[in-house]
């Protein structure tokens, strides 16, 4: 394994609570009453569009203008994206030992790039990536596994040299069809993800080299 490229929302932050929080400004706007975070969390993964649509039907909320609600939610957002996030785990010092020991660290989420660098810049782990892909980086969204293909040459290794971390179905197809080694983590929506015993992540620092001799 020569690198680990990581997913953002529900792998390295909770990132659910400003999420809901800014989806619920935008369901005011419709005079919708505000929703649990647990229910909004369902619905995070694919970007933005596919969460406001998403939630939009779940709740039988019409729109004559989805751009300009996908606009509003991202807004909203960009105001206040760290409230209430937080760092899951270990990620800060496992993410640390990584770099150290010289792997490549990466991050290829469906959130936009710029709000992804926002992010990450806050918990400290920006200067860590040597490259962030977001929603509007490439032409393509996971599962398509092209961002992913994308992040993979951008740190000058193999597919199979690289380990796909990410917390939903969509990570988990995305890997599979770039022909990238996955972990699937075992906090947040990952806990319902279906996967084999040995693509779960416990604790980020069992990607250390040291503790995991299959890769
Ligand atoms: O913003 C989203 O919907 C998902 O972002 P993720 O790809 O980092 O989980
Ligand atoms: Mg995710």
């Amino acid at each position: 394994m020569k690198a680990v490229i990581f997913d953002l929302d529900g792998t390295l932050v909770d990132s659910a609570p400003d999420i809901a929080l800014s989806m619920n400004r935008l369901l005011a706007d419709h005079g919708v009453p505000p929703q649990k975070v647990s229910f909004v969390e369902g619905f995070i993964g694919e970007g933005a569009r596919a969460l406001v649509a998403k939630l939009f039907a779940a709740l039988d909320v019409k729109t004559n203008d989805l751009d300009r609600d996908v606009a509003a939610y991202i807004d909203y957002y960009r105001a206040n994206p760290v409230e209430a996030s937080k760092l899951y785990a270990d990620a800060g010092p496992a993410l640390q030992a990584l770099h150290g020991a010289g792997i490549k660290l990466g991050v290829c989420t469906n959130k936009l790039q710029e709000l992804a660098e926002i992010v990450l810049g806050h918990f400290g782990l920006l200067p860590l990536m040597s490259v962030v892909i977001g929603a509007d980086t490439t032409p393509y969204t996971k599962p398509d596994p092209r961002p992913l293909l994308h992040a993979a040459e951008a740190l000058g290794v193999e597919p199979h040299e690289v380990v796909y971390v990410g917390d939903t179905t969509i990570d988990r197809d995305c890997a599979t069809a770039a022909k990238v080694p996955y972990r699937i983590v075992n906090w947040g929506t990952g806990r319902d993800v279906k996967v084999a015993e040995e693509a779960r992540l416990a604790q980020f620092a069992d990607l250390l080299p040291n503790t995991v001799a299959a890769d």
